[in-house]
């Protein structure tokens, strides 16, 4: 595919009320479509978060992150990666909180009681309401890949079955002699994954030719990823692309990274569509969390090919 890459990627603009049916349906479908196949993301311009949400989620990441780490790392899930995360000595710059079912009002609050026993309305609402905004681009973007493969009779139940992880993202500026990778490279194992920035810049992300790319965010604009998940159900046709996060030398500013990571409680399993003759099926159904536990094993870890060595057939 390397040859037909596109150099740059591929903007979305879900600002003009896509109907579905319509000329500008099918050709943001398709360009969903060639986006995730070609680099595995592509921009998504959405301006459902308002001007007061935009401000309260990033004060609301300000104000976690200044809890005291005692507290911090009482963010604990039994899936991996999940929870807390920070204190990592060759990953000094990030810290990252998780919230799981971000999009119910239990699992925010299961989450609050940890964090301010007394309460946080102001955190609770915008966390609530950031992550429900999100989900829907989240939904938006499913129907609408599902459709370019003619797959849209799966959509539904994939939404149904769609779980939602919020998690807050902080890398400080690296300090004088400090490195500035803030995040290692990686791939991520939900099926998609939707990012939010602040106004400092530094994710990367890998080509299908192997050239890092620097990302940049327009305004009101979200970076929508294919997961590790996604990648299997497409039957290999998206690629959920290796990222990293690197910040200026020298820089000085905090970067704040909200991310909406979706997992599916149904099992995940490649549909018939994309299965053919010339298409021979690749990879065997399997339950989404299991994923994560190979990941988190070391043989998972240290995977040149992790969707082949979990499930490949
Ligand atoms: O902060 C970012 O832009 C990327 C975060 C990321 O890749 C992750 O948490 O998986
Ligand atoms: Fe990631």
């Amino acid at each position: 595919m390397g040859s037909i890459t596109p150099p740059e990627l591929l903007v979305v603009d879900f600002t003009k009320g896509l109907k579905p049916g319509s000329p500008a349906w099918s050709s943001a479908c398709n360009d969903i479509r060639r986006g995730l196949e070609y680099h595995g993301c592509f921009i998504a311009i959405y301006d459902k978060i308002s001007p007061e949400l935009d401000k309260s989620i990033f004060k609301a990441a300000d104000e976690l992150f200044d809890l005291p780490l005692e507290l911090k790392i009482k963010n604990v899930n039994e899936k991996p990666y999940h929870g807390y995360v920070g204190q990592i000595s060759f990953v000094p710059l990030h810290e990252g909180l998780g919230i799981d079912y971000s999009t119910t009002e239990e699992g925010v609050d299961s989450f609050i009681n940890i964090m301010w026993p007394q309460g946080n309305k102001s955190f609770r609402e915008t966390s609530f309401a950031f992550a429900k905004t999100v989900a829907k681009l989240d939904e938006m973007v499913i129907r609408m890949l599902f459709e370019s493969y003619g797959a849209e009779k799966h959509s539904e139940s994939h939404i149904d079955s769609s779980t939602y992880l919020l998690r807050y993202l902080k890398y400080r500026a690296p300090e004088m002699n400090e490195t500035s990778m803030a995040f290692p490279s990686h791939t991520d194992k939900s099926f998609l994954t939707i990012l939010y920035q602040n106004h400092v810049s530094g994710l990367e992300i890998k080509t299908r030719d192997g050239v890092w790319m620097n990302v940049n965010f327009p305004p009101k604009s979200f970076v929508v990823m294919a997961g590790d998940a996604c990648q299997a159900w497409s039957n290999n046709r998206v690629l959920s692309p290796n990222h990293k996060v690197t910040l200026i030398e020298g820089g000085k500013e905090t970067r704040y990274t909200i991310a909406l990571f979706s997992f599916l409680s149904k099992m995940v399993e490649v549909p018939e569509e994309f299965v053919d003759d010339e298409n021979p099926l690749q990879f065997k159904p399997f339950v989404h969390v299991d994923l994560l536990n190979f990941y988190a094993t070391e043989e998972g870890r240290k995977s040149q090919n992790i969707l082949k060595d979990f499930c490949g057939v």
